[in-house]
């Protein structure tokens, strides 16, 4: 569906994007995941036809996407980005801005649409109301039905669910996601929260200083990064320094039992909601272990580690 291969680009001599590989097919999801200043947005805007590739290719459906300079208006008509700037038409209703992407159809086709659309999303109640009147929540939201209601080929994201509360926020990525595998949508979006991609992607695409360092699906990432930076990316851990190397351990393989065979001392407990984060000083390694209960400070507690991840 959308493909972009051996793509370039250069801000001067600031920054670029190197040797950018990536595609994505229908009613799929890609999450393009980075440290702030990575590239991410930059590389958006490439796929939206926004600027161009100093060299490389994109094709959306097999054809080249046509760049800003050959277009009177940079962009693609089927490629839609949603990004935290609100562009909604402040004079006219929620529902009117939903329809107004389908103003070419038949009246009862832009009701339904708009109504299926406001649904999904969770904004039925907001259909009367004009934008100003409206959260920053609600108003990403309306982005949302607004860029899926002409069913475009491809829909980018850029930290869509940022101003979302987290129970709004689980109903809403859902919603999204069934309607986009269902109308065959194929989606990149891109967020700090490895949370949101975890529960939202098919893939993931991580990236650094405009390169791309792996790609695989959430649980591939998760459970086998390349280096540190993919690693603490994707999840708690730490490095823990052993006698031949440093190897890095996700807190969950750190397993507090009283017949463990390694001894630490506890530093502290942090309160997390599903569990403690408990804080252990392991032979001058500060590491972590989840646990149901806390520990007191000072005490010394036995533990195993499960599985630990070696980078090359
Ligand atoms: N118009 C521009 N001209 C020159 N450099 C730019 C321009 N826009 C962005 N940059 C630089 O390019 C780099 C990548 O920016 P980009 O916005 O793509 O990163 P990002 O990963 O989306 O960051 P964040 O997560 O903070 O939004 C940054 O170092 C940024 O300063």
């Amino acid at each position: 569906m959308i493909e972009a291969k051996k793509v370039n680009f250069e801000y001067l001599e600031s920054f670029s994007l190197k040797n950018i590989n990536l595609k994505v097919q229908k009613g799929k999801i890609l999450g393009i995941i980075g440290q702030s200043g990575s590239g991410k947005t930059t590389l958006l805007k490439l796929l939206a036809g926004l600027k161009e590739p100093s060299s490389g290719q994109i094709n959306i459906n097999g054809t080249p996407l046509e760049p800003p300079s050959k277009k009177l208006i940079a962009g693609h008509r089927q490629i839609k980005m949603v990004t935290q700037q609100n562009t909604l038409f402040p004079n006219i209703t929620i529902a009117e801005n939903i329809a107004y992407e389908v103003r070419f159809f038949e009246k009862k086709y832009q009701n339904q649409r708009v109504s299926k659309l406001a649904k999904d999303l969770n904004i039925s109640h907001l259909l009367g109301k004009f934008p100003r009147e409206l959260s920053g929540g609600e108003i990403q939201r309306v982005m949302l039905a607004k860029a899926i209601a002409d069913e475009p080929l491809l829909l980018l994201l850029d930290e869509p669910f940022a101003n979302l509360d987290s129970i709004i926020k689980k109903k809403v990525m859902l919603n999204l996601q069934s309607v986009l595998r269902k109308e065959q949508i194929a989606c990149i979006f891109v967020t700090h929260d490895i949370h949101d991609a975890f529960g939202m992607v098919d893939e993931l695409f991580i990236i650094k200083n405009g390169r791309m360092v792996q790609k695989g699906t959430s649980e591939d990432i998760y459970n086998f990064p390349k280096n540190k930076y993919v690693a603490l990316l994707t999840g708690d851990g730490f490095m823990l320094k052993t006698t031949e190397k440093e190897v890095f351990v996700r807190a969950e393989n750190i397993d507090i039992n009283p017949t463990g065979e390694l001894e630490a001392e506890v530093i502290n407990n942090i309160f997390k909601g599903a569990f403690y984060e408990i804080i252990l000083e392991y032979n001058s390694n500060t590491i972590y272990a989840l646990s149901k209960n806390i520990f007191p400070i000072g005490q010394k507690i036995r533990f195993d580690i499960h599985s630990v991840i070696h980078f090359d």
